[in-house]
Order: C-alpha cells, then sequence, then structure tokens
C-alpha cells in the first residue's frame, strides 16, 4: 500500500538509525545538518521577516549543530542575530562541532540570555537526543521566553517534548512553528506534544526515502491510506443485505437515547440494515424516534439466542447508555460464543472492569471481531499496568492492549491511537475539539459498527471510523452537536 511522507512516523530512536545507515551509505552527515539548519533559517526568515534580532539557543548534541548552521545562515541573510549556548561548546563532537567553527557568532552562555523586545527565539537545544527532564537552566529559559511571550521556532522538537512519547520533559517550549526532518515523530501528534509544537513543517533534507521505509515501525498518521483498500465498493453498496446487518443495544427506558445515535450513525456509515434491540419497557420510547432503523425487543439472554438465530445479524454495537452489569457481561458472552462482530463501548467496556480477562478470554481465538473504544477512564479499567506505566506511550499502551484483548482498540482523545492486535498502529490527527460533546462516543461506535457490518476488518473499521467521524465533525461546524454531527457523515464510496 502505498504510504505518503507526510503519514510516516519514526520514533526519535529509529530516526538516528536512518541517520546511522545514510552515514553508512555514503551520504555526508554534515551535508543533512547543513540543509537542516538552512531549512530552519529558511523557516525564520519566511515567517518572522521583520525579526529584529534572531536568538539561537544551542544544545549540547546535533540538534545544537543544527542551531549553529541556522545561526551562520541567519547572519549570512543580513540579520542580527545571537547565540547562547547550554554548557561548554567546546566539547561539542563530530558535526555539531564542525557547525560551530563554520558559525562566526561567538556564543553566551545560556543562563546570560535576557529577553529583548523584537527577539525571535530558534530553539536548538533538544532535539531527538532529550534523554531526561530538563536541566533548570532551560526551564527558566523556557519560562522567561513565555513570560515575555516571545515567538519561538523549534529544531526538530520544542526542547522538553519527548519525541516518542509527546510527554513534557520537566518544561518545554511553546512553539509557533516546529522543522522537523524526514518524518514527523509521535510527539508531534501525540498529547501534550502536539500542543507544543505550533505548525509543523516536514522537511526533507535529503536522505533516501528507502532508508525511511527499511525502519518501517508499523505507526502512521491516520487517513485512507492506512485502510482505503479495506472499504466496501460502490458494488457493494448496491445491495442493502449486502451491506450487513448492525445491531446496536438500547439501555432501559431512560437512556435510550445513546443506541438510537449509533444506530443512526451506523446507517449513515452504510450498513444495509440497522435494527435497535432494545429491553420491551423501552421498546416505546425507542419506537417514539425510529423511523429507518428496526426495533425488536429483547429481554432475557434466551431471547437473544433466539435473536441470533438468523446468522444475517452479525454485527453488534453494546455499551452506549446500556448500563453496566451482569446483562452487559452475558450479553457479550454470548455474542462471543456465537462467533459475532462487536464494538464494545462505555459502559459496555466498564462492566469488564472487574474481570478483564473474561472478555479477553471469550474473543481470544481467530481474527479480529472485536473493537473496543475505551477513553482515559475506560481504558484504566480494562488496562490498569498499562495505564499505570509512566514508560509507555499512548502508541505502546494501545498495542499491548490490543494484543492482550485480540481487538482492534481506539484509545480515544483529542489523539486517539487506534491499535490492531498484530502490532499496528496509527495516530489519528483530523479530530476538531468541537468534538467533544456529548454524544460524539456513541455516534462513533455506531460508525465502526456500520463499516464492521459491511464486512471491514476490525483495525480498518476502527481506524477509518475515527478518521470518517473527524472528517464529520469538520464539515459540521463548531456548534455541532452528536444529531448533527450524524448528518455530516460521508458513506465511504
Ligand atoms: N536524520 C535526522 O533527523 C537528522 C537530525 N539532525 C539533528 O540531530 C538531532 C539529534 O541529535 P542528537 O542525537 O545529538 O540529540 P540532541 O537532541 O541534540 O541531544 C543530545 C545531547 O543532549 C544531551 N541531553 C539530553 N537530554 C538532556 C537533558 N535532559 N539535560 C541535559 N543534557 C541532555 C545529551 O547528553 P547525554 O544524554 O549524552 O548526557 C547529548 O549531549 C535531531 O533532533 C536533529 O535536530 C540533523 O542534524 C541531521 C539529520
Ligand atoms: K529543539
Amino acid at each position: 500500500m502505498a504510504k505518503g511522507r507526510d503519514n510516516w512516523l519514526l520514533t526519535p530512536s529509529a530516526m538516528g538509525e536512518v541517520d546511522a545507515a545514510a552515514a553508512a551509505s555514503g551520504i555526508d552527515s554534515f551535508g543533512l545538518m547543513e540543509k537542516a539548519g538552512q531549512a530552519v533559517a529558511a523557516a525564520v526568515l519566511r515567517l518572522f521577516p521583520g525579526g529584529e534580532r534572531f536568538v539561537v539557543l544551542c544544545g549540547p548534541g546535533n540538534n545544537g549543530g543544527d542551531g549553529y548552521v541556522a545561526a551562520r545562515a541567519l547572519r549570512a541573510a543580513g540579520a542580527a542575530v545571537a547565540v547562547f549556548h547550554l554548557g561548554d561548546p567546546a566539547k561539542l563532537k563530530g558535526d555539531a562541532a564542525t557547525a560551530r567553527s563554520h558559525c562566526p557568532i561567538p556564543g553566551e552562555p545560556l543562563e546570560t540570555w535576557r529577553p529583548a523586545e523584537g527577539d525571535v527565539i530558534v530553539d536548538a537545544i533538544f532535539g531527538a537526543g532529550l534523554a531526561r527532564a530538563v536541566p533548570p537552566v532551560v526551564a527558566d529559559v523556557v519560562r522567561r521566553v513565555d513570560e515575555a511571550g516571545l515567538p519561538v521556532v523549534a529544531v526538530d522538537l520544542p526542547s522538553g517534548i519527548d519525541g516518542r512519547t509527546g510527554a513534557v520533559m520537566g518544561a518545554a517550549f511553546r512553539a509557533h512553528h516546529t522543522v522537523t526532518f524526514m518524518t514527523r515523530k509521535p510527539g508531534h501528534l501525540l498529547l501534550p506534544g502536539r500542543l507544543y509544537c505550533g505548525t509543523v513543517e516536514t522537511f526533507d533534507i535529503g536522505i533516501p526515502f528507502r532508508l525511511v521505509e527499511a525502519k518501517d515501525e508499523r505507526l502512521f498518521v491516520n487517513g485512507p491510506q492506512e485502510w482505503r483498500t479495506s472499504m466496501p465498493t460502490a458494488d457493494a453498496a448496491a445491495h442493502k443485505f449486502r451491506r450487513g446487518h448492525l445491531t446496536v443495544f438500547s439501555g432501559p427506558a431512560t437512556a435510550t437515547g445513546a443506541a438510537r445515535l449509533a444506530a443512526a450513525a451506523g446507517l449513515r456509515a452504510g450498513a444495509g440494515l440497522v435494527t435497535v434491540v432494545s429491553p420491551t419497557e423501552a421498546a416505546a420510547a425507542n419506537a417514539a424516534h425510529l423511523t429507518a432503523v428496526m426495533l425488536k425487543a429483547v429481554d432475557t439472554e434466551s431471547d437473544l439466542a433466539d435473536y441470533l438465530r438468523d446468522e444475517r445479524r452479525a454485527t453488534f454495537v453494546l455499551g452506549p447508555g446500556f448500563g453496566v452489569g451482569p446483562k452487559a457481561r452475558a450479553f457479550v458472552a454470548a455474542l462471543a460464543a456465537a462467533c459475532r462482530h462487536l464494538v464494545l463501548d462505555a459502559d459496555g467496556i466498564s462492566a469488564f472492569a472487574e474481570d478483564p480477562k473474561a472478555l479477553f478470554s471469550a474473543f481470544a481465538d481467530g481474527a479480529p471481531r472485536l473493537v473496543l473504544t475505551p477513553h482515559e477512564g475506560e481504558f484504566a479499567r480494562l488496562f490498569p499496568d498499562l495505564a499505570a506505566d509512566p514508560a509507555l506511550s499512548k502508541v505502546d499502551r494501545a498495542r499491548q492492549a490490543a494484543a492482550r484483548a485480540n481487538a482492534a482498540v481506539v484509545y480515544k482523545g483529542a489523539d486517539s491511537v487506534i491499535a490492531a492486535a498484530d502490532g499496528r498502529a496509527v495516530i489519528n490527527e483530523n479530530a476538531p475539539a468541537s468534538l467533544a460533546t456529548a454524544g460524539s462516543g456513541d455516534v462513533l461506535a455506531g460508525i465502526i459498527g456500520g463499516l464492521l457490518a459491511q464486512g471491514v476488518p476490525a483495525f480498518e473499521a476502527a481506524a477509518a471510523g475515527v478518521w470518517l467521524h473527524g472528517e464529520a465533525a469538520c464539515r459540521a461546524g463548531a456548534s455541532l452537536t452528536a444529531e448533527t454531527l450524524i448528518n455530516h457523515i460521508d458513506r465511504w464510496h
């Protein structure tokens, strides 16, 4: 499948290996640094043509090396430039030492910098090599830049952001713009890192892309290139039975709306037939609001067993408004035993908080048939050890959860991560803030269910569902509600 460079993600350590492979293949590594620094200088001049003084803050590694190149290029363009360095610059090694030796501006110690009006900060202190919390002198400069409200252009990553996890390591610059090289890193997309990067520009410094591709970490930005070929074709769309049957379980009479939102979203996403299955006592409430969606009363496990006799009822959403308790667990067990596909959301997830293994073992066999859609709190209920491990990134957590549950996991948030049981993962970036609204998660569960019903495999349905949800939200505008969101879901074909 063709992967665009914009979708490619590499962790900083993998990027370091690509760098080493480039050098081993005969590519001049100082040439790469030169291109990186020149790109930074070009971005700075483009974004801040009226900057009075460009203050380049240089760290002790190659990120600092990029900074020395940028400082030289800015000076060559006629700008006023000052350089401040962290630590003893005489200790710089390799390309960074070369870059400094070519830079005509004598540096001063970082701690001597004082903000001046008109300063534009070029942050080249730490990039991919940030290994621990930033030292106090850097935290202090971060605070002073913040207080003075000075614009920052970050080299590779805002110093203090962990490129693997997006975590803030003690303190970090809030950049207006970040220039990174070859591919973005997970920390540019994962929160809170994303909020510190400003706009992100990925500059090609000339490493052959085959060397990047050789380091495929099976992690990409979510987009159609990841799932396009698994989506329903227009052909299948012609026949409503071939488009599959989605069933959504309703909660009790006081909590029916969530299931109807999911059902309506599943229909919009292309399921041929959608049924809301409801307790008898809630059937009147549901009937009053359903038209294209069908309704069926199911109260007990034996009612459900009858319902499952029809094999075409292959795909289910359980959780929105359903209630947390033994009924949820029993219904999920019945669906698993009958080999059905299931989106388990909200209460359906929380129902297994006491015994997550019961859920995982029910779906342990065969190709994944389960999609889990936890937000942060629900994730911690099912995977408390993963949620509590500070060494894991959100991507690591989602991947390990997916493997454990033999499921596709949508670890929700403004930086949703979707992971497959086989280790593939994508980070989503198209969800606007307006999606954080009541009922939005029910709509997402319905879209994913609608895609599963059409035969899309679990991971692809989950990733495509999250992306289509984000696209719908962008079209629905800032004042969207769950209802208006549904009207903006586009069927894929
Ligand atoms: N292909 C590419 O992408 C290219 C990348 N390039 C550039 O290289 C950059 C990566 O360079 P890098 O590996 O030298 O790491 P970098 O970020 O400079 O930091 C390492 C230094 O910081 C130190 N240090 C770390 N944490 C610390 C802390 N908390 N507090 C104090 N010190 C700390 C660490 O010390 P140590 O941990 O060893 O004690 C070491 O001295 C990359 O971001 C990009 O800008 C381009 O030039 C060309 C092609
Ligand atoms: K930086």
